[in-house]
């Protein structure tokens, strides 16, 4: 039974909110661990379709438990890895859905999403250099790519919060909403996907994935390998013949 997360499904959207309310949900271990499980319990599960990470109110993540980390000492072997990496092989979309503090671990974890939606509360930021580190889950390069060089360094190397609105304009976020509406509308974008062709979704995160590994070249190439591909599908039939007989399409099939 998880203690640090807690699960929901609405209709074909699972939701995973970080719950360690006592500190500011910290990304302990033992958090890591409960939320790569229920991600890969999630994916596994034909009936879900999209996924929602969430925290509270006041924290999304202040950042991987310091307290935890504090004793380690090099070369940290059990400590580097794979709990980290887990959300990375989710091939259903994973939306966060970011209120107050999105830090360190918490912004890294944010990133590692497919899309990031946020209360007009959130502050994202990688302050680690206060701590004596640096990011260690990806920060230096996903924010680079999401915001890019100038403001990447600017946020690592001061460690300032940047505040939602900022976080829009520079790119790191797609949507922002009121702080009491970002649950609902998040869930209500994550149906929407949910209800779509579960294969074209998957094809559609790998092909946006791809653009951050390869070149122009070899990502158009496997696009088009995809899109060709979906034309193999029921889901292609059902959406275009939806379209011509003018009604909704059902890919539930
Ligand atoms: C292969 C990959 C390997 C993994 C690499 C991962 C690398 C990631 C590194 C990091 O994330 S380092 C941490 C970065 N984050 C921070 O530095 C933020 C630390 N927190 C704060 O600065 C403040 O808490 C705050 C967010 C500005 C909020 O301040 P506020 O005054 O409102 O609350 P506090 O009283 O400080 O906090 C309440 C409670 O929560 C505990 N806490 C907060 N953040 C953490 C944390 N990151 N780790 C552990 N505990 C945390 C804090 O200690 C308080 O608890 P008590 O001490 O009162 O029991």
């Amino acid at each position: 039974m998880a203690e640090m997360i807690q699960v929901e499904t609405q209709g074909r959207v699972g939701l995973i909110r970080l719950y360690r309310p006592q500190a500011l949900n910290a990304l302990c271990d033992q958090l890591m661990e409960e939320l790569g499980s229920q991600l890969a319990a999630f994916d596994a599960d034909p009936a879900i379709g999209a996924i929602v990470l969430t925290g509270s109110e006041k924290a999304f993540a202040a950042g991987a438990d310091i307290k935890e980390m504090q004793p380690r000492t090099y070369p940290l072997e059990d400590f580097i890895g794979k709990r980290w990496e887990s959300i990375l092989r989710i091939r259903k979309p994973v939306i966060a859905a970011v209120a107050g503090f999105a830090l360190g671990g918490g912004c890294e974890l944010a990133m590692m999403c497919d899309t990031i939606f946020a209360a007009d509360t959130a502050k994202f930021g990688q302050p680690e250099i206060n701590l004596g580190v640096i990011p260690g889950a990806g920060g230096t390069q996903r924010l680079t790519r999401a915001v890019g060089k100038a403001k990447a360094m600017d946020l690592v190397l001061t460690a300032r919060m940047m505040d939602a609105a900022e976080a829009e304009r520079a790119g790191l976020v797609s949507r922002i909403f009121p702080a009491d509406q970002l649950l609902a509308e998040t869930l209500k974008v994550a149906e929407r996907i949910a209800a779509l062709s579960p294969v074209a979704v998957g094809f559609a995160k790998d092909c946006v994935n791809r653009a951050f590994e390869t070149t122009l070249t070899e990502g158009v190439r496997y696009e088009r390998a995809l899109f060709l591909s979906l034309f193999g599908t029921p889901h292609q039939r059902e959406g275009m013949a939806a379209f011509v007989e003018k009604r909704k399409p059902d890919f539930s099939a």
